[in-house]
């Protein structure tokens, strides 16, 4: 398949009008066509998507109304982000993934194929010259790892479009600067490559020889097409994922959501649920020890962003490492497990390698927690219900408030649910999961569960990056987002106990988190924009509330 450029609908949204506006609803009415407000449409939106059947139908209708009238689509999510945020993203978004090709209804974004390679250049800036306007953000994925739902080939493009709607209602990013990336390199899933609809190369996924080949020339493509966009990578499978972070954090404006993103979302959180859970317990801040169920990108991702939490409680760099345990497919990874020991092992997972466990093996999760007796379970392991009663219940015994996030994405696969969170530890878990739940009343009291997912923080990292004109996403201004998020709880959402500020407050947490990174960015010297030079973190925040885009 070759580059597929829909002239109408070639990046996220349609074109401008010659208004400039860039919406239907400003458009004159045309004599022809019956009358009807912004209000009445956005009512009748409304009323359609409480009468559809399926999160499915939902979200393929809202794909549509994006496509043809932005406005309203960014409207609806507005008005409604609670309700409607798991629709167009986690967990419909997965399922809309794994069935791309059976509800596509046209392009939504630039499909680049692996046959193109030689020829990314030239696509590149021909498609440049079909836009309106220059992209600001690309998030861009191969498809190989779409939550944890595995490699859905040309499907991925659906979460591209989820999180890019995700920039627009959650960081006020322009629709019209944004642009959905998918790279079809192949899939190694026989069930969509057989099925008759697929629209996705018809063969096994390349390896990773050719698929650098592929990212190289689209790496460089799009920073010479589009010289000031971010460029976000999205669910590459975990190797991939850390080589191509390596080969071009230095060299681009970059970063990867799911290593860098998620560790940002996570430290924030953690910071919030370290403090309540020493509270409780009278432990120090710098005696948590932290399991991790999963070593894939997320999971190591995440363990290398909370080094900073215990860096900043003093410990040196080793130190920080020796409080964390990773556990995979093989049970805890350890300086003497087999596939350790022939040099075997996964690159990434090696940095956590435990080398003081005297040739004991610990095979199980529930081996782990009773040799290391864990403060905090973080599940990235892509696997449902895998935080059993068993393990929940003596996490319970263990902690006055064991810390609990079982991030793994869609619903499901999420190691546990919130209720059953609840009940096994007498309401005393400190929990985010990666997926929404719905609140609980308990006790006579709401308990609010916390949404550990990185669309807290890479709306920010993205739009602080691009105002402050960053020549790099640089470590410091990833953790800047985290502490930046952490610090926009108000004093009643501390009082209430959440881990998060709440998703009504996206818009402005977003502003702050944008603002933490343009200051962060100013530090380390990576900005371009004097503008905002100079300025303290509430002037930045009202930046970039100014530059926000409002349907
Ligand atoms: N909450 C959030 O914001 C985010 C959540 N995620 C989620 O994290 C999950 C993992 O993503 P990646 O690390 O990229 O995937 P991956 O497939 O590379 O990693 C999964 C890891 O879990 C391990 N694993 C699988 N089953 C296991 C089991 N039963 N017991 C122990 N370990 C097991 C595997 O060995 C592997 O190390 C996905 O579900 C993804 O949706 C990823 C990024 C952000
Ligand atoms: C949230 C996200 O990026 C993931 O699950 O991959
Ligand atoms: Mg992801």
């Amino acid at each position: 398949m070759s580059i597929q450029i829909d002239k109408n609908a070639d990046i996220l949204t349609p074109p401008l009008t010659p208004t400039g506006t860039g919406n239907q609803l400003s458009r004159s009415p045309s004599p022809s066509r019956p009358q009807t407000s912004p209000a009445q449409n956005l009512l009748r939106l409304q009323t359609i998507l409480q009468n559809l059947p399926t999160d499915l139908l939902k979200h393929t209708h809202l794909s549509r109304v994006r496509r043809e009238d932005p406005n309203l689509f960014f409207s609806a999510l507005n008005d409604n982000l609670i309700g409607l945020a798991p629709i167009v993203y986690t967990p419909t978004v997965g399922e809309a993934c794994q069935k791309y090709s059976q509800v596509y209804s046209g392009p939504e974004g630039l499909y680049l194929s692996i046959d193109d390679k030689h020829r990314i250049p030239e696509l590149l800036a021909e498609f440049a010259q079909t836009l309106k306007n220059p992209p600001q953000i690309l998030v861009v994925t191969d498809g190989s790892r779409i939550l944890g739902l595995g490699d859905l080939g040309i499907g991925g493009m659906g979460i591209s479009v989820g999180k890019l709607n995700l920039y627009v209602a959650g960081g006020g990013i322009n629709p019209h600067g944004c642009l959905p990336v998918v790279l079809d390199m192949g899939t190694n899933n026989e069930t969509i490559r057989n099925d008759p609809l697929y629209i996705g190369l018809r063969r096994p996924r390349v390896g990773i020889q050719e698929a650098t080949e592929l990212m190289d020339a689209f790496m460089e493509a799009a920073a010479s097409a589009f010289p000031a966009a971010v460029i976000q990578h999205e669910d590459f499978y975990s190797e991939a994922a850390f080589d191509f972070l390596d080969k071009y954090k230095g060299k681009y404006r970059m970063f990867n959501d799911d290593i860098e993103g998620t560790g940002s979302v996570i430290l924030a959180g953690f910071f919030a649920a370290a403090k309540q859970a020493s509270e409780a317990s009278g432990k120090p801040l710098k005696d948590h020890k932290v399991v991790f169920l999963g070593g894939g990108s997320a999971a190591v991702g995440v363990a290398r962003e909370m080094m900073n939490f215990f860096k900043m409680q003093g410990l040196t760099e080793d130190e920080a490492r020796e409080r964390f345990w990773l556990i995979d497919t093989k049970g805890l990874i350890t300086s003497t497990r087999s596939d350790v020991v022939s040099g075997k092992v996964a690159a990434h997972k090696r940095y956590f390698i435990r080398s003081d466990t005297n040739g004991v093996e610990y095979p199980s999760l529930a081996s782990v927690i009773e040799y290391v007796k864990p403060t905090a379970l973080v599940g990235l392991s892509t696997t449902f219900g895998a935080f059993g009663e068993d393990a929940v219940r003596r996490m319970a015994e263990l902690n006055e408030a064991p810390i609990i996030f079982p991030l793994s994405n869609p619903t499901s696969k999420c190691e546990l649910a919130f209720s059953d969170a609840l009940d096994w530890t007498d309401g005393r878990v400190l929990f985010a999961s990666g997926s929404p739940y719905d609140s609980i009343h308990r006790d006579g009291r709401l308990r609010e569960p916390g949404q550990g997912n990185n669309f807290l923080v890479f709306p920010g990292i993205g739009f602080g990056a691009l105002q402050s004109g960053a020549k790099r996403i640089t470590d410091g201004m990833i953790t800047a987002s985290a502490i930046a998020l952490s610090e926009a709880l108000t004093q009643e959402e501390k009082k209430m106990g959440l881990l998060y500020p709440r998703l009504e407050r996206i818009r402005e947490v977003s502003a702050n988190v944008a603002a933490g990174v343009v200051k962060a960015a100013q530090d380390e010297g990576v900005d371009t924009n004097e503008e905002l030079r100079g300025l303290d973190h509430a002037a930045l925040v009202e930046k970039m509330r100014k530059a926000q885009w409002w349907p």
